[in-house]
C-alpha cells in the first residue's frame, strides 16, 4: 500500500488574491473575494474526496479562509513571519512532518478526484509535480515518501521544480492541470465543470 499523501494548500487573504481575475468580476471588492474564496472551496472538496489523500491542510492568514474550511472539516495553519507562497508551503510541510507531503493549488475549481488520483498514481514513489495547461507553472507539488517539499512555486516553477528533481507528469487530467488566474482560465475552468461553490460565486458574464 503506498503512502497516503497529506496535502498543504496554500490560500492568500481574500483581499489580496487573484488579482489577474479582477476584470472578471469587474472589480467589486465582495464578489472578487467570493470568488477568491469559492475557488479555493471547490480544490480542497475535491482533494479530500481524492482515494490517496490522507488529510488536507489549507495555510492561511485569511480567518474568513480559516472557517470556511472548518466548515468542511478542513484544518487550516497560520501563515508564518516569513512572507510569500513558498515559505507558506515550507511552514506547513514542517509543522505535518508527513510521511509523504504535497502541495496543492488552491485555484483548480474544477478539479476532478479521479485525475488527481491517478496523478498520485503516476508520481508512485517519486517526487514529482503536475505543469499547468501552459507548462511553465505547477499545480500539484508531490515529496518523495520522507522526502522534503522543497517548493519553487513562482513564475516559471516548472522549469525550476524539473531543475530540482522532481519528475514532470503529463496526463489526460485537464481539471488538474487548469489553475484559474486569468478569466481565460476561468472560461475554460467553466466547461470543465465546476463545483458548485464557484458556479455559484461566478459573475453574471459567465451564466
Ligand atoms: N498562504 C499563501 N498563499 C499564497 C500566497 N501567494 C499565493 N498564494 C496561493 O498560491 C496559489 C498560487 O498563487 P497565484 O495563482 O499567484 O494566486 P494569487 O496570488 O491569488 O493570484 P494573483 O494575485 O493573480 O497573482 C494560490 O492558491 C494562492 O492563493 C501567500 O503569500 N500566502
Ligand atoms: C505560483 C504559481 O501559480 P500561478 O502561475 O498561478 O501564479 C505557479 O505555477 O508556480
Amino acid at each position: 500500500m503506498r503512502d497516503e499523501v497529506d496535502l498543504v494548500v496554500p490560500v492568500k487573504t481574500l483581499d489580496r488574491a487573484k488579482t489577474r481575475l479582477s476584470s472578471a468580476t469587474g472589480g467589486d471588492p465582495v464578489s472578487h473575494a467570493a470568488l477568491a474564496l469559492a475557488l479555493a472551496m471547490d480544490t480542497v472538496s475535491a482533494a479530500i474526496a481524492t482515494p490517496g489523500v490522507r488529510r488536507v491542510v489549507t495555510i492561511t492568514s485569511d480567518p474568513a479562509v480559516a472557517a470556511e474550511m472548518a466548515a468542511l472539516g478542513v484544518e487550516s495553519l497560520p501563515e508564518p513571519a516569513e512572507p510569500g507562497l513558498n515559505a507558506a508551503l515550507e511552514h506547513g510541510a514542517r509543522t505535518l512532518r508527513s510521511s509523504r507531503i504535497g502541495a496543492l493549488q488552491a485555484d483548480l475549481p474544477a478539479l476532478k478526484p479521479d485525475e488527481l488520483q491517478a496523478a498520485l498514481e503516476a508520481a508512485q514513489d517519486r517526487r514529482a509535480f503536475v505543469p499547468d495547461r501552459q507548462g511553465t507553472g505547477t499545480t500539484l507539488l508531490l515529496a518523495a515518501p520522507g522526502g522534503e517539499l522543497d517548493p519553487r512555486f513562482g513564475v516559471g516553477s516548472a522549469g525550476l521544480h524539473r531543475i530540482s528533481g522532481a519528475i514532470a507528469l503529463f496526463g489526460l487530467w485537464p481539471s488538474l492541470r487548469c489553475d484559474v488566474d486569468t478569466e481565460e482560465d476561468l472560461r475554460l475552468a467553466l466547461t470543465l465543470g465546476l463545483g458548485v461553490h464557484t458556479a455559484n460565486a461566478l459573475p453574471a458574464w459567465t451564466t
